[in-house]
């Protein structure tokens, strides 16, 4: 058997930072993306009875190692769930500028859920295929939904009540995404490590986890009612708590580099001129800037012009995951 997704990868307006658990991966705190339509992977799990271990090629280049060891772990999950004992190729495409700091894993263990479960014969709800995904990698499972998503960390120690439900549909509004990327030769300090740091050590991790309720219903309500500065806001802020924690960890850390900031500013700036543009940031220096279409030509302009960007790109908000 044979199937290939494709799936979107996400940016967190409120971010996911921090897990209860590490190995079926729960969170310490609820999240909530925007899908977007100009990032994803598509992949193919074509199932062969005679292998004796999973094959998997992504941008036509053999994986192995760590990279290797988190697909093929995935694809014990699927194998287990179908009751089956047949590996797999695996054939992933990522159209997801990985320099741009977003997460690829979002995209690709969306995807890579989806072709999986349907290859070996598996039919889930868009609830279970999230729950599924959430152990590949947390952020993934709200790639399962176009538009805005909110994964719910659930109560439950087995995961079981952890995963994405969809708030809103890409149609209900055109909220646009550009993502700065920067030259950058800091050594990543991964989310999943980054997270792990900052839940052990950061004085500041409470104040976080305590945050984010309000920060949730506030955001929602904005959502839907279209407001762009309530959204926009209550991201940015959002976000800036989230890496202030790395700040009280140890060893502290940022992701933060000089032109990180000064997009930041550059951002705020735009504001006071009136064009309503908001930031957020992830486990990376690379800036993703929140905007409405009527301000597309000014915002790409102005973040073009700063020095020690190399690239901007833009993006829609984005469909669910699709099966092709
Ligand atoms: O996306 C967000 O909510 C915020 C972040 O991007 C960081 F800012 C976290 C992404 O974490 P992920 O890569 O999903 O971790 P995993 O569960 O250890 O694989």
């Amino acid at each position: 058997m044979k199937a290939t997704a494709k799936a979107h990868t996400n940016i967190a307006l409120i971010k996911y930072w921090g897990k209860r658990n590490e190995e079926i991966i729960l969170p310490t705190n609820n999240s909530l993306s925007l899908t977007l339509d100009g990032f994803y992977t598509e992949t193919t799990v074509a199932l062969h009875e005679d292998y004796t271990e999973d094959h998997f090629i992504l941008d036509g280049q053999p994986v192995v190692g760590e990279q290797y060891k988190r697909v093929t772990t995935f694809l014990d999950l699927i194998r287990k769930l179908a009751g089956k004992n047949i590996y797999a190729d695996v054939r992933s495409i990522n159209n997801v500028p990985t320099a741009a700091g977003f997460a690829s894993s979002a995209s690709g263990f969306a995807a890579l859920a989806a072709a999986g479960t349907k290859a070996m014969g598996i039919h889930l709800s868009e609830q279970e295929l999230s729950r599924l995904t959430r152990q590949g990698s947390g952020s993934a499972c709200r790639s399962i939904y176009g538009g805005f998503a909110e994964w719910r960390m659930g109560k439950e120690n087995d995961g079981s009540d952890s995963y994405a439900v969809p708030i809103a549909p890409v149609e209900h509004w055109d909220l646009r995404v550009a993502a700065v990327i920067l030259s950058s030769t800091m050594k990543k300090v991964s989310s999943r490590e980054g997270m792990k740091r900052t839940v052990e050590s950061s004085p500041f991790f409470d104040g976080w986890v305590n945050s984010i309720p309000k920060d949730l219903e506030e955001i929602k309500e904005g959502i839907k009612a279209r407001n762009m500065e309530k959204v926009g806001s209550i991201a940015e802020a959002n976000c800036l708590r989230m890496h202030a924690t790395t700040l009280g960890a140890n060893p502290p850390f940022t992701y933060w580099h000089d032109t990180t900031l000064t997009v930041m500013q550059t951002v705020k700036q735009l504001r006071e001129q009136g064009v309503p543009a908001y930031f957020t940031i992830d486990a990376g220096p690379n800036v993703k800037v929140l905007y409405l279409p009527e301000n597309e030509k000014t915002v790409e302009k102005v973040l073009r012009e700063i020095p020690g960007v190399t690239d901007v790109r833009l993006s829609k908000s984005g469909q669910g995951v699709t099966y092709i």
